[in-house]
């Protein structure tokens, strides 16, 4: 193993790290001395070579995309009138803030660096459309400074930030380059900046999802989750019936939340989650790694199932048809955004259930990262008729039977199946 200083010009923190030399050159840049600078590729493993890269840059990005949400978020819940403007709702009526923005551009921005524009295909939530009506130019404002202030940390990072600073019209441009409509063909990064936005407006969870598609499957997945708490039942915290029956008195804001950033390569065998990047700490991310895996629990009168907060997004009514049927005898875990597929993941959760109206079709960005994260730590994901979701007919999940069901074993996993399938004609979903 080789060890190696960074040039403490570019990296103000000299990083003594065993690295294999193949798990190097991450992301370089041609700087004034024309000397290349590299990156360690401190975000992934061992591995066989595959991927590596992909995944080193994808951590990073969800990484610095986590500190800038985290930014967004103690603005957005500042009392009103001292958090500018920050937040809008589109015309299908869910909300889009600064941050979703920011962060579609920043990564945008990150894997067009590191993998050249021509060869980076991103399919994301947002578009550039609300921001360029002129009445949204202070949006676009706070989009930009973001971005901008975000960038500069680049190098904690281990990634190369802009030489001056983005303009209104190239994060305008970084945000609109994202409308790659995917296929069976070809390698796509699935990018959804934040997932659960209604989560983050509300001080709760949420998460950035990036994933990556590589002839209609998901070769790889980061999720990062900045308010995953530091205690399971916590994920609940913002529910009313939670804190009646818990009688905690409110930790104070911040002082509850752990973070992490979630990563697996398909094939890998496993899922590994980091801590957040604390900027005003050095740690070695590599170190500070370590493998998930879905908790062994297969008995449902222990298991515990999360579902979307949002009864429009999903059925509760059928949802506890369903675990009444099986046994499953806790309160459901109600979370916002792909923190659900994280506390599977990570053995919090057994059973992640979501079953939206007739006609909803669930976008690719909602589920690719969660769903490789979940398989790699030893789970199942498929849709509620056993079969795996499909990734490969654009932005839609298209032929998604009923809902989607993860589960941290085939027991589980069989039992809700048997019971859907028993119960799904008397449904009116
Ligand atoms: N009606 C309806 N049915 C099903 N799903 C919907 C629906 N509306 C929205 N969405 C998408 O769900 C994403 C939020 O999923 P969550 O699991 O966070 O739902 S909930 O907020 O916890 O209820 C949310 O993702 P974000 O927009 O990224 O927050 C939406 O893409
Ligand atoms: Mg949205
Ligand atoms: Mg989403
Ligand atoms: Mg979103």
């Amino acid at each position: 193993m080789l060890s190696f200083t960074i040039n403490p010009a570019i990296f103000p923190i000299p990083i003594q790290a065993p690295i294999p030399v193949r798990l190097r050159h991450l992301c370089a840049s041609a700087t004034a001395e024309n000397r290349l600078v590299w990156a360690e590729q401190s975000a992934c493993r061992e591995g066989d070579g595959k991927m590596d890269r992909e995944l080193a840059v994808a951590v990073k990005a969800v990484q610095i995309a986590c500190t800038l949400c985290q930014k967004v978020q103690e603005a957005l819940l500042l009392p009103a009138g001292q958090n500018g403007s920050l937040k809008t709702s589109k015309d299908d009526r869910s909300p889009v803030t600064v941050a979703d923005w920011a962060v579609q551009a920043t990564v945008s921005w990150v894997l067009s660096q590191c993998f050249g524009e021509e060869h980076t295909s991103i399919i994301a939530e947002e578009d550039e459309s609300a921001l360029c009506a002129s009445e949204s130019t202070p949006l676009l404002d706070s989009v930009v400074s973001s971005v901008n202030r975000c960038l500069t940390e680049a190098p904690r990072y281990g990634l190369i930030g802009p030489e001056n600073e983005l303009q209104r019209h190239e994060i305008v441009e970084l945000i609109g380059r994202c409308n790659s409509q995917g296929g069976p063909k070809g390698r796509f990064w699935v990018l959804d900046p934040v997932d659960g936005t209604l989560g983050f407006v509300r001080g709760d969870q949420y998460a950035i999802a990036l994933a990556l598609i590589e002839d209609g499957e998901v070769v790889l997945g980061v999720l990062g989750c900045p308010n995953y708490p530091m205690k399971k039942e916590w994920l609940n915290y913002h529910q009313r019936y939670y804190r009646l029956m818990s009688k905690l008195s409110p930790p104070a804001f911040g002082a509850w939340h752990k973070g992490c950033v979630l990563y697996a390569r398909k094939g890998g065998g496993q899922a590994w989650m980091q801590p957040l990047l604390d900027p005003s700490q050095v740690f070695d991310l590599e170190k500070s790694a370590r493998v998930i895996q879905v908790s062994s629990v297969s008995d449902p009168a222990s298991a515990t199932f999360c579902e979307p907060v949002e009864k429009a997004n999903s059925s509760h009514l059928f949802t506890a048809g369903l675990v009444d049927t099986v046994g499953v005898r806790k309160q459901p875990l109600r979370v916002y955004s792909m923190v659900k597929y994280a506390a599977v993941a990570r053995g919090h959760a057994e059973i992640f259930m979501k079953f939206a109206r007739a006609g909803y079709k669930e976008k690719v960005w909602d589920h690719a990262a969660g769903v490789v994260i979940i398989e790699e730590a030893g789970g199942v994901v498929t849709d509620a008729r056993g079969s795996p979701l499909d990734f490969s007919k654009g932005i839609y999940l298209e032929g998604l039977d009923r809902g989607i069901i993860a589960c941290s074993g085939a027991l589980l996993h069989r039992r809700i199946i048997e019971a859907v399938d028993a119960s799904w004609d008397s449904s009116n979903l």
